[in-house]
Order: C-alpha cells, then sequence, then structure tokens
C-alpha cells in the first residue's frame, strides 16, 4: 500500500496559508480563480481574460457602447428619420397656412389655393412618416436580435465561476428585457430625438419670421423653465437603472422558487416564497414608481412652460396687435407655433427618457460581457467510432480555493492516474472530489501545484481540445428539455445510429425506450416524460459512452440505481476501464472495490492510496467506511 505521507507534511507546511493568502491578495471585483489574461501560461493565450473596456469600471463609457450597437445601422437610420421628419414637416407649414388663410378672408379673397397645397403635403408627408416608421422598426428589431445572439453566445463562452456570481433570473431579464430596451432608445431616443430637434429648430425659424420680440419672450420663459427642469435629470437617470436592476432581482427571486418548487411545496413554504417574490416586485413596483414620478414632473413641467409662454406672448403679443406694431394673423399664427414647440420639447423629453432606459440596458447588458469567458466551446462532435489512446493524469501538489469563507477544497493533493483502467476516488462529503473533477474539466483552475492530463501540463491544453476528449457523468444527471435521442447525442451529434443502439443496450435504457411512446424521439425532460433518478444516470453514462473519451469521469454514477441496474454498470465500469481511462467518484465502495487503484481524500488532502485489500488492511479512513457501508447493506 502507498500511503501518502508525504502529501500531508508537504500541507502542513504550506496549510491554509498556502492558498489562502494569495487568494486575499486578488484585486477587488475578480472572482476566485481567476487570472488576468496577462498572467495566463502561453498555452492559454486564446483565453479570453475580462475584457478589455467592460461597460464597468474604467471602460468605455455606456453611451459610446450603445452608439458601437448602432454605428452598424446608421444609414438606415438616417433615412429613417429623414422620411418620418419629412412627414412632420408638413405640419410646420400649417400655422403660416392658417394666416395666409386669415390674410385671404380678411381681403375677401379666396384661401382654396393655400389650403389644396396643404392637403397635398400632408398626404405625401403622412405616406413618407410611415414608411420612416417601418424602416426605424425593422432596424430596431435587427439591433435586439443582434444583441440578443451576442448576449447569449458570451454567456454560453462564460467561466464557471463567473456564472456562478449570476441568478439565471436575473440573467434572463438581461437577455430579454434589457436587450428589449435598445429598441426604445433607438426609436425614441435617437431618432425622435434626431426629428425633435430639427423641428425645434424648424419651428423657431418660423416663429422668427412672424416676430423676433415675440421669440424672445417665448425663448426666455422655456429656456428658464428648462434650466430647472434639467436638474431632474440625474435623478431619472438612477432611479431609471435601479428600476431595471430591481426587475433582475425579481426574476432572480422568482427562479429560486422554480428550482427548488417541490422543495418549497414539500417544505410548506409557499407562502413564505409568495411573500419574498411578492417583496421583490414590489420592489420593482416602487423603484417603478419613482422613475414615474420624477418622469412626469418633468413632463408636466415642460408642458407648463409652453403654457407660460403662451401667457406671455398673449400679453406681450396683444399689446402690440394693439399698439398697431403687430398684425393679428401673425400673432394668431405664432401662438400657433408655439403649440407646436409642444411636439419637439415632449419628443426630445420622451427621447431623453428612452436615452437613458437604453444606456441602464446596455450597462447591465456589457456587465455580462465583460466576465471573464473562454474561448470558443469545445467541438461536440467527437463520436469517435474506435476510442483514441487512454489518457494518464497527475495531480502534484495541487492547491484550489472556490474563494469566500470557506478555506481551500484542496491543499497539496497530490496523486497519479495511469492511462487506461479503473481509478476510484472515496472520502467523505466535501472531502474535495468532485472538485478534482471540476479543475479537470478545467471549470476552474487551480491556485498552485501542477496538474498534468497525457503527461502535458492542464494549463497548456487547448480547452475545446482537452474537453474534446473528456467525458464527465455530473452527480445531478440534468437531462435537458428536448427528446431522449437529443439527450443521448448531445456530446455527439454525429454518432451513428449503431453505436446509439449500443450505447442504450450498454446502460440498460433499452427497456426505458421500448416503454416510452415514440422511443427514442419521445420528449423527455421539462415538459416531457419525467424520468427517475436512475433512468437519468443510465442517461448521463450513456451520453458519455457515445463520445468515446479518453478519460471518462463518472461523480457518483450509480447512487439512484437498483441493484440490478448497479451491478449492470459496475461491470460496464469495469469493461470501459479495459479501453480508456475511468476515473469514478463512488459513496458506495462496491463500486470501487475492483479499480486498479483508490485514492481516499479527506479535508482536500489525499490521506492514502492503494487497493481496497491495501486499504483495508492499511487506512482506518477506508476500513471505516467499507465496514460502515457493509453494515448497511446488510441491514
Ligand atoms: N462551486 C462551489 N463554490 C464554492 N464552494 C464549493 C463549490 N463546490 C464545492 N465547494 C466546496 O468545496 C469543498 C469540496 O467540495 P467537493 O464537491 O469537491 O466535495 P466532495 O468530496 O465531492 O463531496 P460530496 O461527496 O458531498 O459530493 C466543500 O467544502 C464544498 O462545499
Amino acid at each position: 500500500m502507498s500511503t501518502v505521507a508525504g502529501t500531508t507534511e508537504a500541507d502542513g507546511g504550506r496549510g491554509p496559508e498556502g492558498t489562502a493568502a494569495p487568494r486575499a491578495r486578488e484585486p477587488e471585483g475578480r472572482p476566485a480563480g481567476e487570472r488576468p489574461a496577462a498572467e495566463q501560461p502561453a498555452g492559454n493565450a486564446a483565453e479570453e481574460g475580462p475584457r478589455a473596456g467592460g461597460g464597468t469600471g474604467a471602460g468605455p463609457s455606456p453611451l459610446r457602447l450603445l452608439l458601437s450597437r448602432v454605428r452598424p445601422h446608421r444609414g438606415v437610420l438616417v433615412r429613417a428619420g429623414l422620411l418620418s421628419l419629412a412627414g412632420s414637416v408638413a405640419g410646420l407649414a400649417m400655422p403660416l397656412t392658417a394666416k395666409h388663410a386669415v390674410d385671404a378672408f380678411a381681403a375677401d379673397r379666396s384661401p382654396a389655393g393655400p389650403l389644396l397645397a396643404l392637403t397635398a403635403l400632408v398626404l405625401l408627408g403622412a405616406v413618407l412618416s410611415a414608411y420612416g416608421r417601418y424602416l426605424m422598426s425593422r432596424t430596431g428589431e435587427g439591433v435586439v436580435l443582434r444583441a440578443r445572439d451576442q448576449l447569449v453566445g458570451r454567456i454560453m463562452r462564460l467561466k464557471v465561476p463567473a456564472v456562478d456570481r449570476l441568478t439565471p433570473g436575473d440573467l434572463q431579464s438581461r437577455v430579454t428585457s434589457d436587450t428589449n430596451l435598445l429598441r426604445t432608445v433607438l426609436s425614441s431616443g435617437l431618432v425622435e430625438s434626431f426629428n425633435s430637434v430639427l423641428m425645434l429648430l424648424g419651428t423657431i425659424g418660423f416663429m422668427a419670421y412672424m416676430d423676433l420680440t415675440l421669440l424672445g419672450v417665448t425663448l426666455v420663459v422655456i429656456v428658464g423653465i428648462g434650466a430647472v427642469t434639467s436638474l431632474l435629470m440625474p435623478r431619472i437617470q438612477r432611479a431609471q437603472l435601479r428600476a431595471q436592476e430591481s426587475v433582475g432581482a425579481m426574476g432572480a427571486a422568482l427562479d429560486r422558487v422554480l428550482q427548488a418548487f417541490r422543495t418549497v411545496k414539500a417544505s410548506g413554504a409557499e407562502e413564505r416564497e409568495t411573500a419574498a417574490v411578492a417583496s421583490a416586485a414590489r420592489h420593482a413596483h416602487d423603484r417603478g414608481v419613482s422613475v414615474a414620478r420624477w418622469s412626469s414632473v418633468s413632463d408636466v413641467t415642460m408642458a407648463m412652460s409652453i403654457q407660460l409662454a403662451f401667457l406671455a406672448v398673449l400679453g406681450v403679443g396683444g399689446a402690440r396687435v394693439a399698439s398697431g406694431s403687430l398684425e393679428i394673423s401673425s400673432l394668431i399664427a405664432f401662438l400657433l407655433y408655439l403649440f407646436y414647440l409642444m411636439g419637439p420639447i415632449g419628443g426630445l423629453v420622451e427621447g431623453w427618457t428612452g436615452l437613458q432606459s437604453g444606456l441602464a440596458a446596455v450597462r447591465r447588458i456589457d456587465e455580462v460581457e465583460s466576465l471573464p469567458g473562454e474561448p470558443a466551446a469545445a467541438p461536440g462532435a467527437v463520436g469517435r467510432e474506435t476510442p483514441a489512446t487512454p489518457f494518464g493524469v497527475t495531480f502534484r501538489d495541487v492547491a484550489f480555493g472556490y474563494g469566500g469563507e470557506r478555506g481551500p477544497a484542496h491543499q497539496g493533493v497530490t496523486f497519479d492516474v495511469p492511462a487506461g483502467g479503473l481509478v476510484a476516488l472515496v472520502g467523505p462529503s466535501g472531502a474535495g472530489k468532485s472538485t478534482v473533477f471540476s479543475l479537470l474539466e478545467r471549470f476552474y483552475d487551480h491556485d498552485s501545484g501542477t496538474i498534468t492530463v497525457d503527461g502535458r501540463d492542464i494549463r497548456d491544453w487547448p480547452l475545446a481540445e482537452l474537453r474534446g476528449s473528456l467525458a464527465y457523468v455530473e452527480q445531478d444527471a440534468p437531462v435537458l428539455a428536448g427528446t431522449l435521442r437529443e439527450n443521448l447525442v448531445f456530446a455527439a451529434p454525429d454518432a451513428q445510429e449503431k453505436a446509439l443502439a449500443a450505447a442504450v443496450a450498454r446502460t440498460r435504457l433499452d427497456t426505458l425506450v421500448d416503454r416510452l411512446p415514440e422511443g427514442l424521439d419521445t420528449a423527455v425532460g421539462h415538459r416531457g416524460v419525467t424520468l427517475s433518478g436512475g433512468e437519468r444516470q443510465r442517461i448521463a453514462i450513456a451520453r458519455a459512452l457515445l463520445r468515446r473519451p479518453r478519460l471518462l469521469l463518472l461523480d457518483e454514477v450509480t447512487s439512484q440505481l437498483d441493484a440490478v441496474n448497479e451491478q449492470a454498470l459496475r461491470d460496464l465500469i469495469l469493461e470501459l476501464a479495459e479501453q480508456t481511462t475511468v476515473l469514478v467518484i463512488a459513496h458506495r465502495l462496491s463500486t470501487v472495490r475492483h479499480a486498479d487503484r483508490i485514492v481516499v481524500l479527506e479535508d482536500g488532502r489525499v490521506r492514502a492510496a492503494g487497493t481496497h485489500e491495501e486499504l483495508i488492511e492499511g487506512d482506518d479512513l477506508y476500513r471505516e467506511l467499507a465496514t460502515t457501508q457493509l453494515a448497511a447493506d446488510t441491514r
């Protein structure tokens, strides 16, 4: 037996400091276990660290990020803006036409000419405007689609620790509602604002043509009130961001319940959880009300500024008409233009609000996009017809911690897995067994020590190639929504029908396939047939087999199987170990007693390694685990 005494001694010297201290020096905000791209060794050059210039911190401003999303569409947006502007311009001529009509009536002439010309202008404007709006909406849809594609692609490539920090509900709200807001910012934020500015200038031009004094009075009132209103803008901006954040938090609260729906019911916790989601909803409501409060104040103030300007113009203009220095028709036209100002000013306020919600959305989208990512996903289509040479694995003095309060999960772990054959990891709960698999799949990067796979440092492996050579059956054996066939070929989409049938037979899934109404094409998982834990485990194993891996990682794959299926799977594992390397984690020692080598982990350290007989003889913990289990099995 080879008890790994040296490992324990080495740990003693390093202890928790060996791992915890360097982690404490990690810059704030960087999740544990991640190193910036600059610190990555050459083999990892393809991996992405936090994207330079994320939306948070020192990166480009949200406005620049927003404009960069819109830039590819600027040609069509300008066209759309000009078309809808053309529609509005017809309106600008109306007060002037009204003046000419009044003058014509006063001089006993027919106003038919100007009225007909205006009617034609209005009809043409309506057609152009409708087409402009359609173009704008279509472009908006394109921007949203692109943003969603990009964001979902990014999420798929995020590193596991980055995803650990986000909740699915919050992520969903970023993919669905935040990207949706980009459409609003495009139409009301950019195009409407652009139109409003042009309309504003046009209206002011016509007003200047009518009377400069009255224009001066108007501008003093409106600009004065506008300056006061602008003080509210930062408040609205903050309220908008908080409102969007609280929608994400509400999604996260709901997600928590849905993830553990049966447990919630079985625990009689429906009311408590309903209250928790309701509280998040109330929070979102309060923040929505806060946005509404400040926005309505700013909207009303702008409307009020026009009304006050109207009164001032009426007073000054009336006096000038009385003194004979202004025609009554000019005063009427001026007052009409004054009300026309409402449109572009309202458009600017709306555009500004739309821009703020768009900026908040861009900030939230960019937060996800600037999280550390991996290179492109591993190719799924492995499906080799013949297994390639098996991989050996070594762990040398490996230290790793997930971060947080809990301390290191591995403290100087050292063991060997020879190429080909069966090696088992055993030990009490929390000893660090599953962490070995997470490090081998490089879901996390170890902090120190060396891991080699097939003789090559794991950090030097191109990630896609490494993962493409492994197959990993998780403890929970999740089944994806889809058909049974889709689930089986998930990791090897090009697998042949013959290989699929063989994997089904080897994992004793054929009885399940016969029982299902549409056989392999029956929908399973969410909204499909509900499967038992044992069936899910066997599906996960068949999926792994189809991949024909060079290293097969099995985490607790027999825990939910009945005695017959467990025996069959044990035989299958031994058979597989003749073709490839199988590393298995099992609490049930019956699964591992025939392993070529068993590694006993405890508190993140390897305490012993050897065959079943050697460990029964020489390791107290293993003997205790074996005896307790034997007693439980015979009870
Ligand atoms: N994603 C994670 N984030 C933070 N801590 C984690 C994470 N996964 C595991 N841990 C912690 O790391 C330690 C080792 O966990 P690991 O899952 O490797 O143990 P294990 O031996 O496989 O346990 P079990 O037999 O119960 O599955 C535990 O203290 C665990 O709580």
